[in-house]
């Protein structure tokens, strides 16, 4: 799977240990930074991992800050993007299932990184289910068109 990650400075050691996670999983991954733990703002990098999974340069996006919420609120700003914040694998593997969700947020302060590659590994394994789904995100991606 191509994928795409990125974190703020609250996130980066969890992003460096998953680069390597999904490396050695035969993941494609595209590492838009940091470069190292200095204080960086997270829309910025949010911006990054969401662009290349909306322009389909990415199969899906995974992020890491403080708490994740930050991370989803700003990717979800980028048009046909569906980014959860997650912090257990039933709710990772649910969103997939049900929202098709594109873009995994994570914390790196509250959630330890063996909980995190739990979440990613529900996440990366479970498909979009269809069906009485796919009418429902169809009307999320309405309502980008209504703003
Ligand atoms: O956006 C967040 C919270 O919703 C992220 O957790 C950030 O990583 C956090 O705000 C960064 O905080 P800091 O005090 O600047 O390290």
């Amino acid at each position: 799977m191509r994928l795409s990650i990125a974190s703020d400075h609250a996130g980066f050691d969890q992003k460096q240990a998953l680069v390597g996670y999904l490396a050695e999983r035969g993941h494609e991954v595209a590492d838009r930074g940091p470069a190292d733990d200095g204080r960086v703002d997270y829309p910025d990098f949010a911006e990054k991992v969401a662009r290349d999974v909306a322009d389909g340069a990415a199969d899906l996006g995974i992020l890491v800050c403080g708490t994740g919420i930050g991370m989803a609120v700003a990717a979800n700003k980028v048009d046909g993007i569906r980014a959860v914040n997650v912090v257990r694998p039933d709710f990772a593997a649910l969103a997939r299932e049900h929202n098709d969700a594109n873009v995994l947020t994570l914390s790196g302060r509250f959630v330890s990184l063996e909980e995190n590659e739990a979440i990613v590994d529900a996440f990366l394994s479970t498909a979009f289910g269809g069906g009485r789904h796919a009418g429902r995100v169809a009307k999320i991606h309405d309502l980008e068109r209504k703003r």
